[in-house]
């Protein structure tokens, strides 16, 4: 029988660790970095402060250390990273997606950004000029530095 979304998210979720919004800031103490893999649309809207974008259409060639497109903030495959998404979901097949490529410490945020929001955690605003999000502003893709 063909896997439905819920199937292939309770096996992510199976195989992955989660952490509620309220220990967020612990984790973060600890060296934990967030990152954000919804559309673009959808960071927009506001994301976890400092939050490293990577959409989860694109997380696997920015993983890739093989893939000359990869990621260079991706490339610790022991940097902790809390994962998040809207609601939960595409975070967990983030997360384990990830833990299968070897990264050591991978969590997702339960609930995801709905969760923060409710929480009333901290939300900042990309920064974008002219309709496009900056890509010099450290928390983007491809930033090089000032
Ligand atoms: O994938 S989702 O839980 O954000 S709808």
């Amino acid at each position: 029988m063909p896997l439905r979304l819920k199937d292939l998210v309770k096996t992510a979720k199976a195989n992955i660790d989660e952490i509620t919004c309220d220990q967020v800031e612990d984790y973060q103490a600890q060296g934990y970095k967030t990152l954000d893999v919804r559309e673009a649309a959808e960071y927009l809207d506001g994301t976890i402060p400092m939050s490293l974008h990577i959409p989860r259409g694109i997380l696997e060639p920015k993983c890739d250390m093989c893939f000359e497109g990869h990621e260079s903030e991706l490339s610790d495959l022991n940097q902790p990273w809390i994962i998040f998404c809207q609601a939960g979901g595409r975070g967990a097949l983030a997360a384990y997606t990830m833990k299968q490529m070897g990264y050591t410490n991978v969590i997702n945020l339960a609930g995801g950004f709905n969760a923060w929001k409710a929480f009333g955690g901290p939300i900042e605003t990309p920064p974008i000029e002219d309709g496009l999000i900056r890509c010099d502003h450290p928390w983007n893709p491809g930033f090089q530095g000032e």
